[in-house]
């Protein structure tokens, strides 16, 4: 059975940890030490084939959920440390874009962006006592139009490889985003407004009281 390991940043710290995240991201690990929230790391590897029909938004809270159950090395040794969990989709064309496969993939993901406006979903899953809650953040987001020389230019930086829809907003894809509405965070990979909602619904109160 996997075992517990600390966040890079120290986050569940000598008072320990609040909650287990269920994630491989350094995005999410530093989205929730933002908002405060002392948590260890568990690593997961699940399926991430959507269901042929398979709505957007019910896929990426489908895999939230099942990444927060596969992180069952999070409860043992802690004596059950909520789980949290979330898995993030670009949506275009009624398409779902996950992480590109190669640079062949990713380009024709930033083609098909460029110019227009797509959405980006992120489901949140938090199992705690035994309860599965969940969420879902969706994002509009519009890009200017790209060249097919700066597309690969930005392939070749190296930061869309591994990010749902081959951009990410925290880095040099911001340079493509001319407008957003909706979550920030939510599109970085884990929506803070919803999670601190799911956490105070389990009893964890971020700045001491009920949001
Ligand atoms: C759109 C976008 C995505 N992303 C990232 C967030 C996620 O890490 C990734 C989407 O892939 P996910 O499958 O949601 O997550 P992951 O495999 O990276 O991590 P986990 O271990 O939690 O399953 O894309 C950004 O960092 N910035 C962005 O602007």
């Amino acid at each position: 059975m996997a075992t517990p390991i600390t966040g890079p940043d120290g986050a569940n710290g000598a008072s320990g940890a609040q909650i287990c995240l269920a994630s491989g991201s350094p995005r999410r690990r530093e989205l929730l030490a933002q908002i405060g929230v002392r948590h260890s790391v568990q690593p997961v590897d699940v399926d991430e084939t959507p269901v042929p029909g398979e709505a957007a938004a019910d896929f990426v809270v489908r895999l939230a959920i099942d990444k927060a159950r596969a992180a069952r090395g999070c409860q043992a040794p802690t004596g059950g440390l909520p789980v949290l969990a979330a898995d993030t989709a670009v949506v275009v064309d009624g398409m779902i874009l996950g992480k590109p496969r190669d640079r062949d993939d990713g380009l024709a993901m930033l083609g098909r962006l460029s110019g227009r406006s797509h959405q980006v979903l992120t489901g949140v899953a938090l199992i705690a006592d035994g309860l599965e809650r969940t969420a879902l953040s969706t994002s509009r987001v519009r890009f200017r139009r790209l060249s097919a020389a700066e597309a690969a230019t930005y392939w070749a930086t190296g930061e869309p490889a591994d990010k749902a829809g081959c951009y990410a907003i925290q880095g040099l894809g911001a340079l493509f985003i001319a407008e957003l509405a909706g979550s920030y965070s939510g599109v970085m990979g884990l929506p803070l407004f919803e999670t601190a909602e799911l956490l105070d619904a389990a009893g964890i109160h971020l700045l001491g009281s009920a949001v």
